[in-house]
Order: structure tokens, then C-alpha cells, then sequence
């Protein structure tokens, strides 16, 4: 700014006006203007300018981020950040940037550096090796610091907390371990089919409560006899709440971390809104663990997790109560509506292709037969089954984005640079989807993982990781602790209900109605309710459903029935 030529220009037209001879008053204006523009455009431009250069890393800075990967380029200050926050075209960009910047490329959200991992050898060299330093989360203010007041696993960076947190939940959901819950499957499992026999129409909200019971049931030792129970229902609204401020992109102040350090007026008042969720979640979870701590005490605890839990004496391993209490209510949270996003993928698929109906059904009736149900023992000799499974899982991976890790040390592969602090993504469309590796990807087609005989947990450190089945656990150090679990729900029910119902297209007066495949909005992949017929084989598939649960129903206390 002149002020010299500003008074100038002033007093000139002053006089000229006096004059009577003023005959260009836009002389004014622009001095004016002058000054307005360096007030408030070229200062503070100046200054957000050096703010973003001072705060974000940059070339200038760091000569080594020109050996950055290759990737697409994004807008300034924003970067990529407009193709990454739609999720439901994410997959479609995550197969067209591998194709055509590699498999390990690069993309930008404000100051972040995301670092797509999207050939199973990057996953394998980067995730699995190197998982020491690979094996973090990003900051996310919202999510993790104060909706969680930093006590989820799932968002809680690498360190110390986390490895005990970690080594946990390895411990109480190891293969071994995992075994012990198979009668808590066994049991909802049988209530499935029976709430599928008598109401098929809400065959949704049966595999949510199967998948709410059994985590529930593993974690607390409560039982979950019904959909419009209040345990199960106070649970989702926690398990709800995390969906809606974890999904990527969903709050500014998690993409751009640094922004917490501005008025949150600004920015959706994200704090006040954080701290009103860990208000409603956290006296749920205390509520439970204290609960548990007096079962235990007065021995009516009964055999779960949370009690195993407490009896390794979490405070000497240096853990508060609250940190112990968010330990079971996150495995509830990270096991419920998966599985049951699953079990629905599986109907949905199942409804819309026929014959794989109809070749699931052969097997069962070769193996199995029509005298008895599938059990535990049948899962060896079942081995188009084991291949649906993959196949949901390759074809539907739990989430529309791909698995966020992040790394703690700067590191160098095959010549690029992966600086520390980068978001690396596990990008399971692109793998997933690989048509090198899997002909007609798009495709549901099972028999594709005909010969692969393990279960998913065998296949995760598979010596060539180009024979691992798929990447929908997740990788390295943060693998999905719960894989046995869930391999075993999803064994258990995709068997017995493709044993006991033939799954087929409604039909509304004489019209087939074909589900449209769509998923619910937000961030993970959970199928749009939709219609399906649900029917029973036969008389006698009807007569063994009934008799297995009521046999199960008479063992339970009577809060536990279903009736
Ligand atoms: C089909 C069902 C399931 C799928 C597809 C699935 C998938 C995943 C994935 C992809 C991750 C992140 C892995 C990574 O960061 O690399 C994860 C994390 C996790 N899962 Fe699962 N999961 C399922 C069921 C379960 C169940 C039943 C449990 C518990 C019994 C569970 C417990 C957890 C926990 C505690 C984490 C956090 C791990 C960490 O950050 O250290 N999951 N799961």
C-alpha cells in the first residue's frame, strides 16, 4: 500500500470537484481499490500462502519428495481431496490410478501424503515386512481424540498403549481361543434359522441380531434374544454414532488434522460435537465393564471375553478403567456390523445368482444330506462354501475406500519416497479387482477359489503373497484380530442357511424383483435393505430346524428364550 498516492489522489479531486471540472471520479475508486486489494486479498493471501508453504511439507523443503510415486495431480491447497470424499466412486478411481501410475502411487489432501499400496507384493514388501513402521494410524482429532478420548484400537496410533491393547485382543481371539466361543455361534446360529423359517420377510434384521448376539454374547456373556432388545440396541447407537464421525472425508478436521488448532466455530464445531458422543458412549461402556467386574466378583459372570479380561488384571498392565471399558465395547463395535454386512452380501448375491444356489446346495446335499444340519466337523469337505466366502469378501471388501494405516519413519521403496506420518491405504478395490489375477473381476463367480483350501487367516503370510485369496482382513501388525470369529460365523450360517432355504428373486404380482446391489451411504460397504424369498427346502429341512432350536431354546434361562 502507498499511502503517499493515496492522499494524492485525494486531495486532486477534492480540488477538481470544487472546480466544477471533475470529470473522472473512477481515479478515486482505483486508489481505493488499491488499498482494498492489499488489505484483503493480496495480504492475506500472502499469508495463508506462507502459512500453507511454513505448515504443509512441500519440494522447498524436502528435496527428496520430488522421488515422491507417481499419482494424479490434485487442485492446490485441496489436492485430490474432491476424488477421495466420494466413496461411491472411489473403486472405479482406485482400479483407474493403478493402472495408470502403478502399483504404489501417490496422492495429496491438504498437507497429507496418501500412499496407495495396490499390487499384494507392495502389501506384502510395505504392510507385512516393514510393519514396524507401518502400522500406525493418522491423527484424526475428531475421531480418535475426542469421540474416543484416545481409547479405541481401531484409531489409536503405534506405541506402547497400543501394543498392549493389541496383544489383548490377539490373546482373547486367537484360532485357539476362538474355539471357545463356537457354542455361542452354534446357538444364534440356530436361532437364525429359525427366525428365517418363521418371518423370512426380515431376514436383514435376523443377521443383525445374529451378528450383534454373538459379539455381545463373546464379549459381555449376555444374550441377545431379539432385535428390539435394549442392550443391543444402546450398543448400535454407539456402534452408529462411531460410523458417522469415523467414515474418511465425513469432518474436515480429520482430513486436515492441523485444523484443530483453529476456532472450531469454523469447522462444523467439531469438538462440542465429539465430546457429546464420548458424553452418550462412554457411560454405556462403563456401565457394562462395571457390571461385568460385579458378575464376576459374585461368580455370575459367565464365560466371555470381558471376563477373561478382567481376570488378567488390565490396571496392572497399566491400562485405566476406561481404557478397559472401550476395549470390549471396540470389539463389539468392530465385529457386529461386519459380519452382518456379510451375511446380507451373501443373500444379496445369492438372490441374484441362482446358480450359485444351486451348485452351494449340490455340495450340501453330497456332504451333508437332508437327515442333519451342517456342523463345525463338515467345513473341510464343503469347499465351494469356503469359496463364497472369498468371494464376498474379494468382490465386497468391508469398506469403499481401502484400509488406512500410517507410517512412523520416512522410508524408500523401489526408488519412490514414502515420507513419515504418509496415510498408506491398503487399496483392496484395486486388488481385489486385479483382471490379471481375476478374470471377469466384476463378476460373482465362486468357484474362481476352488483350490484354495485354507481358511483366510492361513493365506495372510502365504510365502508368494500373489496366491493370498484376498486383502478384506487388512495386513501386517493391525490385521483384523477377529478374522477366526468372523471366518466361523460366516462358515457356520452361509452353510446351514443354504442347506435349510432356497433363496430366489420376489416375485410381486407376477413381477420378479431384482435387489439393485446399491449400498447404504457412508463409509462402509453394508447392502441396501432389499427383497429377497426366503423359503424352505422341504417338510423335513422345516422339521430339523424346529427341533435343533427348541432342543437349544430348553437349555437357556428364561430371559434368554426367544418367546
Ligand atoms: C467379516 C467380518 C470382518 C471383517 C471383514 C473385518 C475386517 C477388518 C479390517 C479390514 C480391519 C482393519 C485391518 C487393518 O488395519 O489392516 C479390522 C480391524 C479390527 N477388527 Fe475386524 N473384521 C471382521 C470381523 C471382526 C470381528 C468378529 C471382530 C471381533 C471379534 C473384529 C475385531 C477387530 C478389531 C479389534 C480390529 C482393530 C484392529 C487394530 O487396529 O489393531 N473384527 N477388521
Amino acid at each position: 500500500m502507498n499511502p503517499a498516492r493515496v492522499a494524492s489522489t485525494s486531495d486532486s479531486s477534492t480540488t477538481l470537484w470544487k472546480l466544477g471540472q471533475y470529470q473522472n471520479p473512477i481515479a478515486v475508486t482505483f486508489g481505493d481499490l488499491d488499498l482494498l486489494l492489499c488489505c484483503f486479498v493480496i495480504a492475506p493471501s500472502t499469508l495463508i500462502l506462507a502459512f500453507y508453504f511454513w505448515t504443509t511439507p512441500n519440494v522447498l523443503k524436502d528435496r527428496r519428495r520430488w522421488h515422491l510415486p507417481p499419482g494424479p495431480p490434485g487442485l492446490p491447497f485441496i489436492g485430490n481431496i474432491l476424488d477421495l470424499s466420494d466413496g461411491e466412486r472411489m473403486r472405479e478411481k482406485a482400479l483407474a490410478w493403478t493402472k495408470k501410475y502403478g502399483h504404489v502411487f501417490h496422492t495429496k489432501v491438504g498437507g497429507a501424503d496418501y500412499i496407495w499400496l495396490s499390487s499384494p507384493k507392495a502389501v506384502r514388501d510395505l504392510m507385512d515386512k516393514k510393519s514396524a513402521i507401518y502400522s500406525s494410524r493418522p491423527p484424526a482429532p475428531l475421531a480418535g481424540d475426542v469421540a474416543s478420548a484416545g481409547r479405541r484400537q481401531l484409531f489409536m496410533a503405534y506405541g506402547p498403549r497400543y501394543r498392549t491393547v493389541r496383544k489383548i485382543s490377539h490373546a482373547l481371539l486367537n484360532i485357539t481361543q476362538s474355539t471357545k466361543y463356537q457354542p455361542v455361534q452354534d446357538l444364534e446360529s440356530k436361532q437364525l434359522l429359525y427366525d428365517l423359517l418363521h418371518d423370512p420377510e426380515h431376514f436383514y434384521d435376523h443377521n443383525r441380531r445374529y451378528s450383534a448376539g454373538v459379539i455381545i454374547s463373546i464379549t459381555y456373556g449376555h444374550r441377545i434374544p431379539n432385535w428390539d432388545n435394549a442392550l443391543a440396541r444402546s450398543v448400535y447407537k454407539v456402534v452408529n454414532n462411531m460410523q458417522n464421525y469415523a467414515s474418511p472425508g465425513a469432518w474436515m478436521v480429520d482430513t486436515f488434522p492441523s485444523l484443530q488448532n483453529f476456532p472450531e466455530i469454523f469447522f462444523g464445531n467439531w469438538r462440542t460435537f465429539g465430546k457429546k458422543c464420548f458424553e452418550h458412549d462412554s457411560p454405556i461402556y462403563l456401565g457394562l465393564w462395571g457390571n461385568l467386574k460385579k458378575e464376576v466378583d459374585t461368580g455370575k459372570a459367565k464365560d466371555c471375553f470381558c471376563k477373561d479380561f478382567y481376570e488378567s488384571n488390565p490396571e496392572k498392565q497399566g491400562l485405566d478403567t476406561l481404557q478397559a471399558a472401550y476395549q470390549c465395547g471396540g470389539l463389539v463395535e468392530a465385529g457386529s456390523e461386519t459380519t452382518s454386512a456379510f451375511l446380507n452380501t451373501f443373500l444379496l448375491f445369492a438372490t441374484i445368482h441362482p446358480e450359485v444356489v444351486q451348485n452351494g446346495q449340490e455340495e450340501l446335499d453330497r456332504v451333508v444330506g437332508s437327515e442333519r444340519y451342517p456342523t463345525w466337523e463338515d467345513a473341510p469337505n464343503l469347499p465351494y462354501i469356503r469359496a463364497i466366502i472369498k468371494e464376498l469378501l474379494r468382490i465386497r471388501p468391508p469398506n469403499k475406500i481401502g484400509m488406512q494405516h500410517s507410517t512412523t519413519e520416512d522410508d524408500w521403496y523401489e526408488g519412490m519416497f514414502i515420507p513419515k506420518g504418509s496415510l498408506v491405504m491398503l487399496n483392496w478395490w484395486a486388488i481385489n479387482y486385479d483382471p490379471e489375477r481375476w478374470e471377469s473381476p466384476y463378476e460373482f463367480k465362486p468357484e474362481r477359489y476352488l483350490g484354495y483350501d485354507l481358511p483366510a487367516a492361513a493365506y495372510l503370510n502365504v510365502a508368494d503373497p500373489n496366491q493370498r485369496d484376498h486383502v478384506s482382513y487388512g495386513a501386517g501388525r493391525r490385521v483384523c484380530p477377529g478374522i477366526h470369529v468372523a471366518e466361523n460365523s460366516l462358515y457356520l450360517n452361509i452353510s446351514r442357511i443354504l442347506w435349510g432355504f432356497n433363496i430366489k428373486k420376489k416375485q410381486v404380482n407376477g413381477k420378479e424383483i431384482t435387489p439393485s446391489g446399491d449400498m447404504v451411504p457412508g463409509w462402509m460397504c453394508i447392502p441396501q435393505p432389499f427383497e429377497c424369498a426366503i423359503e424352505v427346502r422341504s417338510a423335513k429341512h422345516a422339521k430339523i430346524i424346529e427341533c435343533i432350536w427348541a432342543e437349544a431354546e430348553a437349555e437357556l434361562e428364561p430371559e434368554e428364550k426367544l418367546s
